[in-house]
């Protein structure tokens, strides 16, 4: 059985998204939506993906530009068993409304409440969790950098506080700031933490900043352990964990610019970086508080998570088969 996906909110997520469910040989990308025929939709067009206007609304637009649509959001839906949402934050619990009328299963992203869904998601920590539910989402990037690694690691946490310098927009987003100061939360915790609690148990406060960069996001964590651990150990524990990766500051990992080569450098598309780059120098323990740093492409660490909810929610797969079977499609490392 193929699981027949859809995709509404072709933007930075949306492709990315659609573009690993053609690779999956158990899916198949059904169609995308877009509110206008910009050169988004034309490239869908011309990759054979049929795009449907994200409402009836948008009709005209797409008329105007002589766009030939598939149909509307509501066409997609009879279309589909499942609705990847990838609009806009908050817009996905207003949507949610359609999904449950058209009877099909949704995955709503990190910009929703937790509350939109039956289960927040990251593969390696909870995908269990997932098994046959019909509403999951994949928490954000932060989120997700986050759970990955701290997960791999639960074990040895009393309590961890973790700063996020947060990219301020993606890189075609010419709209948004700062370009010239840095945007404290200036309320501690910042959401980070909280969500990090709606998928693992564990004691967690952060702050964030928003810095002028658009090409990745960088954590800096300092863990109160519970038990003892050397950084050899965590290395090690790093080294083992999917969706992680290590790089060294000796081999000219200076700063996320030479991360986002590095995914340039191995021809992945959009230079999706989906594994969490951790500094492996940074890792270190001092009296009993572990320290590490590490950087997230917002852009594609929650691509594969959205890939494995779905083959959690049709319970196609078990964790580790799903996440073998995503990572290999994917071309993640390991
Ligand atoms: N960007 C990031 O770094 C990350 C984002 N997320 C989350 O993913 C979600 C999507 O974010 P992102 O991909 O960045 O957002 P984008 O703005 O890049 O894309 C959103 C898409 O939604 C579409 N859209 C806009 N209005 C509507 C509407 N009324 N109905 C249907 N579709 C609409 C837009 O279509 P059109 O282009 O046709 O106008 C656009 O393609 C959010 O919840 C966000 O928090 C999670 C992890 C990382
Ligand atoms: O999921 C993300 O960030 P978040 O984990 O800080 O909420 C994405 O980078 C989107 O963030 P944005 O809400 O700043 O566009």
């Amino acid at each position: 059985m193929k699981v027949k996906v859809g995709i509404n909110g072709y933007g930075t997520i949306g492709k990315r998204v659609a573009y690993a469910v053609t690779r999956q040989d158990d899916m198949k990308l059904i169609g995308v939506t877009k509110t206008k025929p910009d050169f988004e939709a034309y490239r869908a067009a011309e990759l054979g993906i049929p795009v449907y206007a994200a409402s009836e609304e948008f009709l005209p637009r797409f008329e105007k530009a002589g766009f030939e649509v598939a149909g509307t959001l509501g066409d997609l839906l009879n279309e589909v068993d499942v609705i990847v949402d990838a609009t806009p934050g908050g817009m996905g619990a207003k949507n949610k409304e359609l999904y449950e009328k058209a009877g099909v299963k949704a995955v709503f992203q990190g910009g929703e409440k937790a509350s939109v869904a039956e289960v927040s998601f990251v593969a390696q920590a909870n995908y269990e969790k997932a098994l046959g539910k019909d509403y999951v989402r994949v928490v954000s990037c932060n989120t997700t950098g986050l759970t990955r690694t701290l997960s791999a690691i639960q074990e040895y946490i009393d309590y961890v506080y973790a700063v996020m310098i947060r990219r301020a927009a993606d890189p075609n987003d010419t709209k948004r700031g700062p370009i010239n100061a840095i945007t404290p939360s200036v309320t501690v915790p910042s959401h980070h933490g909280p969500d990090v609690q709606t998928v693992i148990p564990i004691n967690i406060e952060t702050s964030a900043f928003v810095v002028p960069t658009t090409l990745m996001h960088v954590h800096s964590i300092m863990v109160e352990l519970r038990k003892p651990v050397e950084a050899k150990d965590v290395v090690d524990i790093f080294e083992n964990t999917t969706r992680v990766l290590l790089f060294e500051k000796e081999r000219g990992f200076d700063s996320t610019a030479q991360l986002i080569e590095f995914a340039r450098d191995l021809h992945r598309e959009w230079n999706n970086l989906y594994e969490i780059a951790v500094w492996k120098e940074s890792i270190s323990v001092r009296g009993n508080r572990l320290f590490y740093i590490q950087a997230v492409h917002q852009e594609s660490d929650v691509v594969p998570e959205n890939i494995d909810a779905i083959r959690a929610m049709f319970e196609l797969a078990d964790k580790w088969e799903s996440i073998k079977k995503t990572n290999e499609s994917l071309g993640i490392l390991k």
